[in-house]
C-alpha cells in the first residue's frame, strides 16, 4: 500500500501545485500535515514560486483529518500527538503566509480537508463537488478553523445548518453561497486555479483572508439571537449529545471576540470533545458500518458483483411497495406482482405516494420522482419474469404460500435470477424446500418502511453462493442500504437479538412499573421511542406474531404476557384506530392515555408475578438496565451461533435496525463500556429473583468470569460455533 504523501510541482508559470496523495479518500493522516508544512515552507522560500494551488490526488481532493487518529486517541487515551493543525497550520502555513493559495477542489472535500480549502484565498471547485463539514456525526466539532471561516463565508444561519446537521452541499450550491469563487469543469479545474492564483498576484482578483471577513456575519444582537434560537432547537433535536452546544459555544466565542480567539477556543473543545463516550461511540460506530463490506469467502475471493437491472417484487403491501419505491428511486426496473388487479393498484398508489413524499419534504427532485416512476410496471402474471435479474419476495409470512411462490418463480425466472424473500421469521431452507435452487435462494430483510430504514440484513443459508450474497450486497448499497449479511435463524440478527426488548419491558409492567415511566426512561437513553410505543406505532398484529414464533423457538426464555391481547379486546388497536398506549390524534404528538391502566391492572391479576402482591422498587438505571440487559443477552448468544461475521456487524444492526442510539457505538459497544462482569452479575441477580427470563447466556458467562470483552473475535470464546 502507499504511504500518506505530499507532492509539489513547480510550472514554468511559477504556481506550485501542491498535491495531498493517501487514497481512497485523501485522509489527512498526521504525516500529510508534515508533508504540507515542509513543502508549503519550500514554496515560500524558493524564488521561482509566486503562488500555490493545493489539490488532492485521484479526482478527490480530501475526507477529511483521518479517522484512524481518532481511534488512536481512544484506545491510548492520550491527545498529546495532536498536530495543531488550526493556528499552525490553517492559519500560519496557509492563510497567513506570503504568497497565496487557491484550493483546486473536486470529488469531496469534508471536514478538515475543506478547512484547508477555508484557509486558502480563494476555492475554484470542479462540477458536482461534494462539500461539507459533518464533524459533528463524529462527536467533536470542526477544528481546523471551520467553526469560524464558513459563517464569515456564507453567513451564520446557512453555516449553522451545515455544521449542526451535517449537511453536505454541492460545489453548485457553494458557489451560489459564496463558499466557492468558480465551479469548473474538473479537467479545467487546475488550468483555471492557477490563472486565478497568479491573478491574485497581479491583483486582478482578491487576496481574501476569510477569517478576518465581518461583512457576512449580521449586526451583533441579530447574531446572538440567531445563536440562542439554534441552542434552544439543538437541546431537543440532539439529546443527550454535547457537541452541538460546544460548537455554538466556539462559534459565539468567535463572533463576539474576533476569529483568531475563536480558532483558540476551537482547538481546546475539539481535544476535549475528542475524548468524550460520544465521540468513542460514534468512531466505532463509523468504522463498524463500513466493515459490514468485508465478508469472509465472499468479498475476498475476487468475485466481481453481476449487474441487476430489473427486479421482480411479489407483493405491493406495506413491505413489498416500499422495497420496490427504493429499487425504482436508485434507476432499477421493477415489476411489481400481485394476485388481483384492486390490491395491485393499491400497491402502486403507495409507491407513488411514497415517491411524491419525498417530493413534497423536498428529498427529492420532481423530475427525478416523476422518471423514478416510469421504471415501475404492475403485473398480475409471471410472464415478465422471464428476464429478471432478481425476484424479492414480499407477501405475507405464511409458509406453504412462501413455498408455492417459490416453485413457481423458479420455472417462471431465468437460471442465473436471484430468489430472495424478505420473510422476517421463516427459516429460508423451509421456504425453498420445494425447489431445487437453494444455491440462489436468499433472504432480504428490509426494514419498515422499507424506502427509508437503511438496513437491509442479508440471510444466507449454508447453501446460498458468493456470488449471489455479492450481487444482493452491491443491489443493497446501489439502493443506498448498508446491507449486513447474516446467518440463518428464528428473527435473524436484530429481531433475534431485540425481541427480550419489550419482553423485558412487559414483564416490568408485570412487576408493578408505569409504563409511561419506562417509554420515558428508554427515550431519555436514546432510543427514539419508548417499546410501548412502539408497539402502538408497529401494530399489535406484530407483537402477538413475533412473540408467538419466538416463544417456539426459545421457550426457555420468553415472557408471555397477556396485556396486547386484552388491549385488543378493549377496542385498541394502537396507532392504526388512534388509540393503544397513547392517544394519536392527528397534528398532535402522542399522549399517554390514563384509560389505559386498569387494562394494565387488569393484565397484572391475571400473571400475579409482583413479589407478595406489592410493586417491586427499582430505580430508573435498573429499569433501562432491565430492559437492555436481556437484549445484550441475546446478542451474545447471536455471536457464540456464529449468526454475524464480527460482533461490531451487531452494532451497525442495533443503530440502523432499531435505531439504537449511534453515539452509544451500538448493542455490543455499550456493553463493553459497561462491561461483561456487570451485566452478567445483574442478571443473575434477577434471575434469582424473578426467573429465567435474565439467566445469563453461557458466552456471557464466560466472557464476564474470563475478563473478556463481548466484542473480542469468536476465537477467544472456548465454545464458538459457526454459521457462517
Ligand atoms: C480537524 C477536522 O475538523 C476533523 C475532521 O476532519 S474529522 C473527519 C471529517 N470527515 C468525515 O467525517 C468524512 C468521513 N468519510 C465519509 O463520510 C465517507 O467515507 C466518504 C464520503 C468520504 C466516502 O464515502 P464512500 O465513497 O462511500 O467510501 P467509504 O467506504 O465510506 O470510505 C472508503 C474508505 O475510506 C475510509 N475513510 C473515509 N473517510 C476517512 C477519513 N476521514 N479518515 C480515515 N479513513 C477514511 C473508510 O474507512 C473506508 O475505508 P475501508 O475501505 O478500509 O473500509
Amino acid at each position: 500500500m502507499r504511504q500518506p504523501r505530499v507532492t509539489m510541482e513547480v510550472g514554468h508559470d511559477g504556481v506550485a501545485v501542491i498535491t495531498i496523495s493517501n487514497p481512497p479518500v485523501n485522509a489527512l493522516a498526521l504525516t500529510i500535515f508534515d508533508g504540507l508544512k515542509e513543502k508549503f515552507s519550500e514554496a515560500m522560500r524558493r524564488d521561482d514560486v509566486k503562488a500555490v494551488v493545493l489539490t488532492g490526488d485521484g479526482g478527490k481532493f480530501s475526507g477529511g483529518f483521518d479517522i484512524n487518529v481518532f481511534e488512536r486517541v481512544h484506545q491510548e487515551g492520550d491527545t498529546s500527538f495532536l498536530p495543531e493543525t488550526s493556528i499552525a497550520i490553517a492559519v500560519n502555513v496557509i492563510e497567513d503566509a506570503k504568497k497565496p493559495t487557491v484550493a483546486a477542489v473536486q470529488g469531496l472535500a469534508l471536514g478538515g480537508g475543506l478547512e484547508l480549502a477555508l484557509a486558502s484565498h480563494a476555492r475554484i471547485a470542479a462540477a458536482n463537488t461534494l462539500l461539507g463539514l459533518p464533524e459533528l456525526t463524529l462527536g467533536v466539532i470542526p477544528g481546523s478553523g471551520g467553526t469560524q471561516r464558513l459563517p464569515r463565508l456564507i453567513g451564520l444561519p446557512k453555516a449553522l445548518e451545515l455544521m449542526l446537521y451535517s449537511k453536505s452541499i454541492t460545489s453548485e450550491e457553494g458557489k451560489n453561497l459564496g463558499l466557492v469563487d468558480a465551479v469548473v469543469p474538473s479537467e479545467e479545474l487546475l488550468k483555471v486555479s492557477r490563472q486565478w492564483a497568479l491573478d491574485i498576484i497581479e491583483k486582478r482578483k482578491p487576496w481574501i483572508r476569510s477569517l478576518h471577513r465581518i461583512d457576512r456575519l449580521g449586526p451583533l444582537p441579530e447574531v446572538v439571537d440567531i445563536i440562542k434560537t439554534a441552542r434552544q432547537q439543538a437541546k431537543q433535536t440532539f439529546k443527550n449529545l454535547p457537541q452541538h452546544q460546544a460548537c455554538l459555544d466556539v462559534i459565539e466565542e468567535g463572533i463576539i471576540h474576533g476569529g483568531y480567539h475563536g480558532l483558540l477556543k476551537e482547538s481546546r473543545v475539539f481535544k476535549e470533545l475528542i475524548s468524550t463516550d460520544t465521540s468513542k461511540g460514534l468512531v466505532h460506530a463509523f468504522f463498524a458500518q463500513r466493515a459490514t463490506s468485508k465478508v469472509p469467502n465472499v468479498s475476498d475471493i475476487g468475485l466481481k458483483p453481476r449487474k441487476i437491472k430489473k427486479v421482480a417484487v411479489i407483493g405491493g403491501g406495506l413491505m413489498g411497495s416500499g422495497i420496490a419505491t427504493a429499487l425504482i428511486l436508485s434507476n432499477i426496473y421493477v415489476i411489481l406482482k400481485e394476485i388481483n388487479s384492486e390490491y395491485l393498484q393499491k400497491g402502486i398508489k403507495t409507491i407513488e405516494a411514497n415517491v411524491r413524499g419525498l417530493v413534497s419534504r423536498k428529498r427529492l427532485a420532481k423530475d427525478k420522482a416523476e422518471n423514478a416512476l416510469l421504471m415501475l410496471k404492475g403485473v398480475l402474471g409471471y410472464s415478465d419474469f422471464d428476464n429478471v435479474d432478481m425476484v424479492i419476495e414480499a407477501v405475507i409470512e405464511s409458509i406453504p404460500l412462501k413455498q408455492k411462490i417459490f416453485a413457481d418463480i423458479e420455472k417462471a425466472c431465468p437460471p442465473h435470477c436471484i430468489l430472495a424473500s424478505n420473510t422476517s421469521t421463516i427459516d429460508l431452507n423451509i421456504i425453498g424446500e420445494k425447489t431445487k435452487s437453494q444455491d440462489r435462494i436468499i433472504g432480504a430483510h428490509f426494514f419498515s418502511p422499507a424506502h427509508v430504514m437503511p438496513l437491509l440484513e442479508i440471510v444466507r443459508t449454508e447453501k446460498t453462493s458468493a456470488q449471489v450474497i455479492l450481487d444482493l450486497m452491491t443491489v443493497g448499497k446501489v439502493i443506498k442500504k448498508v446491507p449486513v449479511v447474516v446467518g440463518n435463524c428464528t428473527g435473524f440478527a436484530v429481531n433475534r437479538t431485540f425481541f427480550p426488548y419489550s419482553q423485558s419491558a412487559h414483564l416490568l409492567v408485570h412487576l408493578g412499573v408505569d409504563v409511561f415511566r419506562i417509554d420515558q426512561l428508554i427515550s431519555n437513553f436514546g432510543l427514539p421511542m419508548g417499546p410501548f410505543q412502539l408497539q402502538d406505532v408497529a401494530g399489535y398484529g406484530v407483537a402477538v406474531a413475533t412473540t408467538k414464533e419466538f416463544s417456539l423457538s426459545f421457550p426457555d426464555r420468553t415472557f408471555e404476557s397477556p396485556l396486547v391481547e386484552l388491549l385488543i379486546k378493549n377496542g385498541r388497536n394502537g396507532k392504526n384506530n388512534g388509540k393503544g398506549y397513547y392517544i394519536y390524534e392527528k397534528g398532535s404528538k402522542p399522549k399517554p392515555d390514563p384509560s389505559v391502566l386498569p387494562i394494565i391492572e387488569e393484565s397484572r391479576r391475571i400473571i400475579n408475578i409482583m413479589p407478595g402482591g406489592k410493586p417491586v422498587s427499582v430505580t430508573d438505571e435498573e429499569i433501562v438496565e432491565m430492559i437492555l440487559f436481556p437484549v445484550v443477552n441475546e446478542a451474545c448468544r447471536v455471536l457464540d451461533d456464529g449468526v454475524v461475521v464480527r460482533a461490531s456487524d451487531l452494532d451497525t444492526a442495533s443503530i440502523l435496525g432499531m435505531s439504537f442510539p449511534s453515539y452509544r457505538g451500538g448493542i455490543i459497544f455499550w456493553a463493553d463500556t459497561i462491561g461483561a462482569d456487570r451485566v452478567y452479575r445483574s442478571l443473575r441477580k434477577w434471575a434469582e429473583l424473578y426467573g429465567n427470563f435474565f439467566k445469563p447466556s453461557s458466552f456471557l458467562e464466560e466472557r464476564a468470569t474470563r475478563g473478556i470483552p463481548l466484542s473480542a473475535p469468536a476465537s477467544t470464546s472456548s465454545a464458538a460455533k459457526s454459521r457462517l
